[in-house]
């Protein structure tokens, strides 16, 4: 569904250039529900910008859906903005409008002409997401949580095959979170759906089969739900993972290039060295700092 390969984007303001993503490579499979974690900063919304066509890359390649979205015109990006991607954000003020009832906020974005399909879909949408008996309130009437599930109506009403979601529980309790997660994961098994969600919390990162973490522009390490077939696995999982419910990789490109986890590096003592060495033991990789074998040299 998506693919993103060596993707660059470069931000220029005045006289200064910023690399927001510098080389990233990513893959998400069609009918996968992922989430992107990365400290602030580390080019988070600048992906999603990318995958949503709210912005192009600068270079490297990006295909979502057969669609090559270095090479759309201004129009095929407004289409594939208006009929292959849905969004659901934070920040309710890009989704809803407080004044209007819940069904008229999910009819706005509708492509459909006619009104009396347009109303029962969007009484049909609100339905789906277990606000049926909602749909005349106005926005400004409904819960957090609510409020919510219409964004998350709304980014369904053209029939999306990709969902990106901004921090979808970023302003809700702990229960609604967990409300809406189960929503999205509902709407991911029944339709299909390929969901993407990007966020701060690792907890809920990891109700997900599969997180992927971005730092400085590139995806630095992948988690895995953990599975009973992976026991071989476990064995080199490392300290402190125990009874987690993730194993996580560092990702390594094409040239065997891998980011080392800062706190493995500090571990050893590494983490502001230029170089470490790389010793190969029967079938493992052992990485040590270098002064252990050279204190002459530190
Ligand atoms: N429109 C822009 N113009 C210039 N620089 C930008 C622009 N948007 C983002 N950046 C810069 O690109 C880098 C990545 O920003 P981005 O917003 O993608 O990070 P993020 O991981 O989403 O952060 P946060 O979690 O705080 O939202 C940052 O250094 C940021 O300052």
């Amino acid at each position: 569904m998506i693919t993103c390969e060596n993707l660059v984007k470069i931000y220029k303001t005045n006289e200064i250039e910023v690399m927001a993503l510098q080389g990233l490579n990513l893959h998400v499979k069609q009918g996968e529900m992922m989430a992107i974690i990365g400290n602030s900063g580390s080019g988070k919304s600048t992906l999603l910008n990318m995958l949503g066509g709210l912005d192009r890359p600068s270079a490297g390649r990006l295909a979502i859906n057969g669609i090559d979205m270095l090479k759309l015109t201004d129009q095929e990006l407004s289409r594939y903005k208006r009929e292959t991607v849905g969004f659901v954000w934070q920040n309710k003020a890009r989704n809803l409008i407080p004044y209007l009832t819940a069904r008229e906020n999910v009819e706005i974005p509708m492509l459909l002409h006619d009104r009396k399909k347009k109303r029962e879909r969007a009484a049909g949408l609100l339905e789906a997401v277990g606000l049926g008996h909602r749909i005349h309130n106005r926005l400004e009437e409904l819960s957090g949580g609510e409020q919510q599930r219409v964004a998350i109506a709304i980014s369904l009403a053209n029939r999306p095959k990709l969902l990106l979601a901004d921090e979808p529980t970023g302003a809700l309790d702990t229960r609604t979170s967990a409300q809406v997660m189960e929503l999205l994961r509902r709407l991911n098994a029944e339709l299909g759906l390929t969901i993407v969600i990007v966020t701060h919390d690792l907890d809920l990162a990891k109700q997900v089969e599969r997180v992927v973490e971005i730092r400085d522009g590139r995806t630095s390490s992948e988690m895995i739900r953990r599975a009973d077939e992976m026991e071989s696995v476990e064995m080199y999982a490392g300290d402190g993972e125990s009874g987690d419910t993730h194993i996580e990789y560092a990702v390594m490109d094409r040239a065997g290039r891998i980011q080392v986890p800062e706190h493995y590096l500090e571990a050893v003592g590494a983490k502001n060295a230029d170089k470490v060495l790389l010793r190969l033991e029967d079938d493992k990789i052992v990485l040590l700092p270098a002064r252990r074998e050279h204190p002459g040299e530190m």
